[in-house]
């Protein structure tokens, strides 16, 4: 284990759930990838991965172009199917899960969030209690409505809960995409590059609400995020990939550290600590 200069922060304090660091050896992983293999024809994108998530961590997944972030997600998604290895969900093969149990446990939130559809955004966010309805529509949950309003309080979404998508902006559909995946209550979250479309100001509102609601209700999230900086401030361990393999798994201030980003980017960086919080952040150099 790498020393750091940076003062180890504490990860989830609030939270009983709480299992970031590794002397946790007695609790069950929320997932483990054993050996996982996936190929797209000839091309091998991941290679024996072998990776254990524990139950309130905040992952975030970083690494160069192509090189199988997306895929490794989609894998977890269940959209995705590897060719050898495996996905332990809750120490249960992931693919012994059906549509609805998957849904009940685990929400994707993608860059693009919601196609830009005809629905009014009420509408849309009650989508997100689909999994816990019967045939006849009825939830299981008697105060889903309180939690739909609750959620539209939060996410300044009750002046836009009328208009249709289809007449809202790219970050407007995110933060009702964001509002829909709180609406499924998942255990794991898995979001990829979800603030690409935001302006840096919503930016840091959405990983203000993610963080907030992760550390309220517990879940397990994993992030890919292309900004070094927002993986560092957030995130309570990050995994770098490279070339479809783990070159390095730790806390944001073992991983960076300019060797290594030098190495797993190919740039020249420069790190300095953030003025407010105890995080390292990124600066880059001419090249
Ligand atoms: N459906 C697919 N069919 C064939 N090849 C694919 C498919 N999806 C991804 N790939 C290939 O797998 C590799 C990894 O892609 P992936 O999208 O997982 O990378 P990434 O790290 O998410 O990249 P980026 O940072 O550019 O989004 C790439 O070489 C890509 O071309």
């Amino acid at each position: 284990m790498m020393l750091s200069k940076w003062k180890k922060r504490s990860t989830t304090p609030s939270n009983p759930y709480d299992h970031s660091s590794t002397s946790a050896g007695h609790r069950h992983p929320v997932l483990q990838l054993k050996e996982l293999t996936k190929r797209y024809g000839e091309q091998t994108v991941l290679h024996e991965i072998n990776w254990s998530v524990q139950p309130g961590e905040c992952w975030g997944i970083v690494g160069p172009n192509g090189s199988g972030k997306t895929t490794l997600l989609q894998l977890l998604a269940g959209t995705e199917h590897a060719q050898q290895g495996e996905i332990f969900l809750q120490q249960r093969p992931l693919h012994t899960y059906s549509r609805r149990e998957l849904a009940q446990h685990t929400a994707v939130l993608g860059q693009e969030g919601l196609a830009p559809l005809h629905y009014p955004v009420k509408e849309v966010l009650a989508m997100g209690r689909y999994p816990y309805q019967n045939w006849l529509g009825h939830d299981q949950l008697a105060t889903a409505d309180q939690l739909l309003d609750e959620i539209m309080e939060r996410l300044d979404l009750k002046e836009l809960a009328d208009r249709p998508l289809d007449q809202l902006s790219g970050g407007q559909r995110q933060r009702v995409a964001f509002g829909k995946v709180m609406a499924q209550q998942p255990k794991l979250l898995l979001l990829d590059e979800p603030t690409t479309y935001l302006d840096i100001a919503y930016q840091v509102h959405f990983m203000e609400w993610l963080d907030t609601w992760r550390r309220e209700s517990n879940i397990t999230v994993i992030a890919v995020l292309h900004d070094l900086n927002l993986a560092a401030r957030y995130c309570d361990r990050l995994l770098a990939l490279q070339e479809g393999q783990i070159m390095m798994q730790g806390t944001p201030e073992q991983l960076m550290e300019e060797s290594v980003l030098k190495q797993l980017f190919r740039i020249r960086p420069a790190i300095v600590h953030h003025p407010d919080i105890d995080v390292p952040q990124l600066l880059l150099k001419r090249r």
